[in-house]
């Protein structure tokens, strides 16, 4: 099993099935996640009061046996229930917890809160007063906690069903769920952490874990570690950020194929000139580019879609990123070569792909399907999709990123990475990851350009 398999509710269900079907003890298995759980706010909270809010449930069942082992070591438990227990193993747990079970709708605040209302199992929002309450009581208190899932999110999609509280930290069970990474349920759950239930899951969408990089080979060259060549367009910024960023990512060599004149970017990215199109012919004529990124700047005249087409038949590895994004969504151009990386932000994914339906995780997984592409669905929580049905889910990036240019800089190194390893999945992944991390390692109010430079610390931590 990975520790960052992501497995929507039913998946979960069929897993826990599966499990029980070989022999497992399902009431053995909700004191597995019981014990997880308690050990873990008891590493957190130590003995400070606290109160387990129970739903009817199987969540429920998980939040009477945390009870009971927190109690057992000391902490001064109380337990509000929302009505009697509905699952046999919640039953269970209940009658092995022997305090009194207080109203969730009277009981008093505590320090510590434990959401144990509803996990995989929420089938709508919750009523308005209990919703109300459960903020109130998780606002009140200095920790909260969620089992498996803050309740009021959907669990496959990631919206908010009703009012959720943001709570301290969130534990989930077994292995993720979209709801842990996706927005906005994502941003309510706090800080993440796994319990594992030690049973097998298998699944193709993972969250994205940190990459492992290399250094170059002792033989290196500068063609051998990758040539990136972006192509450039009226505004020439764009292209300057993603050339500096594929410079920075680890190839061995960037050439802004430009229109615009030398535009004082770094000294070590060669500009070429080639307004005209035999001059962009004669430098796409290259086998030594291992990769192209064409978009940024680009514009959406005549011109750009003459030099989209010239990348396009090319034949090179791609990232096709902004202007040439928009372009490819109007009629008449030439099919998107497969195994390119697409950089799609909201708007771009929109006018490319329509509106199809799902999570964004299905959204994401539907367009990689449909182009033969690999998806990188930007956004506050970016999903990298593969036609082949691999899913990565970023979590956690820097809102600050939401700034003119880091799309740029993201496409730069996207370029770099494929350049550098020959696989667009694996490139996007990556770049996905450095580019998050270099967002960390700046400091608030951060501009695209400071991206760049915080790019090598971001590598090196990954070597
Ligand atoms: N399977 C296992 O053995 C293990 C499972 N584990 C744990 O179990 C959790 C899943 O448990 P679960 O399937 O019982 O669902 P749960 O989230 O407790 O809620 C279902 C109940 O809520 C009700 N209900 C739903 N929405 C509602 C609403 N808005 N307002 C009011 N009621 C609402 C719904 O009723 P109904 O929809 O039928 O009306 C039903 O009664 C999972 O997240 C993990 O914590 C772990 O212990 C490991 C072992
Ligand atoms: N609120 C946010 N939280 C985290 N990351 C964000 C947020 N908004 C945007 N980003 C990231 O910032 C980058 C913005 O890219 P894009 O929208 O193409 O901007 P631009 O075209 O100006 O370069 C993407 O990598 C996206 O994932
Ligand atoms: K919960």
């Amino acid at each position: 099993m990975s520790h960052a398999s992501v497995l929507k509710a039913a998946q979960m269900r069929a897993a826990e099935q599966a499990a029980f079907d070989r022999g497992v003890d399902p009431y053995a298995l909700m004191e597995c996640a019981g014990k997880a759980v308690a050990q873990i706010i008891w590493r957190a909270g130590h003995r400070r009061d606290l109160l387990v809010l129970c739903g009817p449930g199987n969540n429920g069942g998980d939040g009477f046996v945390v009870a009971r082992l927190l109690r057992e070591r000391g902490v001064p438990v109380r337990v509000a229930a929302l009505s009697e227990s509905g699952t046999d193993s919640a039953r269970r747990a209940r009658a092995a917890w022997d305090g009194p079970v207080e109203d969730v709708m009277t009981t008093a605040p505590a320090t510590q809160v434990v959401d144990a209302l509803f996990g995989i199992g929420l089938s709508r929002g919750l009523d308005g007063a209990v919703a109300q309450r459960l903020g109130a009581l998780v606002e009140s208190a200095v920790a909260s906690y969620a089992v498996d899932l803050p309740s009021g999110v959907g669990t496959d999609c990631g919206t908010l069903l009703s009012d959720v509280p943001r709570f301290g930290v969130t534990i989930a069970l077994g292995a993720w769920k979209p709801a842990h990474l996706l927005q906005p349920a994502a941003e309510r759950c706090g800080r993440l952490v796994l319990a594992p239930l030690h049973i097998p899951l298998a699944s193709q969408v993972e969250r994205l874990v940190a990459p492992g990089l290399t250094v170059p080979a002792v033989t290196a060259h500068k063609y051998s570690r990758g040539l990136v060549a972006v192509i450039g367009g009226g505004m020439a910024g764009a292209s300057l950020l993603a050339s500096e960023a594929a410079a920075r990512s680890g190839a061995g060599a960037v050439r802004r194929l430009a229109v615009d004149g030398p535009a004082g970017g770094l000294h070590a990215i060669i500009d070429r000139h080639v307004a005209q199109p035999e001059a962009l012919a004669s430098e796409l004529d290259d086998q030594r580019i291992a990769a192209l990124l064409v978009g940024p700047g680009l514009g959406l005249g005549a011109d750009a879609r003459a030099r989209l087409e010239a990348a396009l038949e090319s034949g090179h590895p791609m990232v096709i990123d902004a202007d040439a994004l928009t372009l490819l969504a109007e009629e008449h151009m030439p099919s998107i070569p497969s195994g390119a990386i697409l950089t799609p932000h909201e708007g771009e994914f929109g006018r490319m792909f329509g509106q199809l339906s799902g999570s964004k995780i299905d959204r994401a997984r539907a367009a990689a399907n449909r182009s033969g592409a690999i998806i990188v669905y930007k956004g506050a929580d970016s999903v990298v999709a593969a036609p082949d049905g691999r899913v990565a889910v970023a979590v956690g990036a820097s809102s600050w990123l939401s700034t003119a240019g880091t799309g740029d800089v993201l496409a730069g190194l996207a370029a770099g990475r494929l350049a550098v390893t020959g696989d667009p999945f694996r490139a996007a992944c990556q770049a996905v990851w450095l580019h998050g991390d270099a967002a960390r390692r700046c400091r608030p109010a951060f501009v695209a350009d400071d991206l760049l430079d915080a790019l090598p610390a971001a590598i090196a931590a990954r070597l």
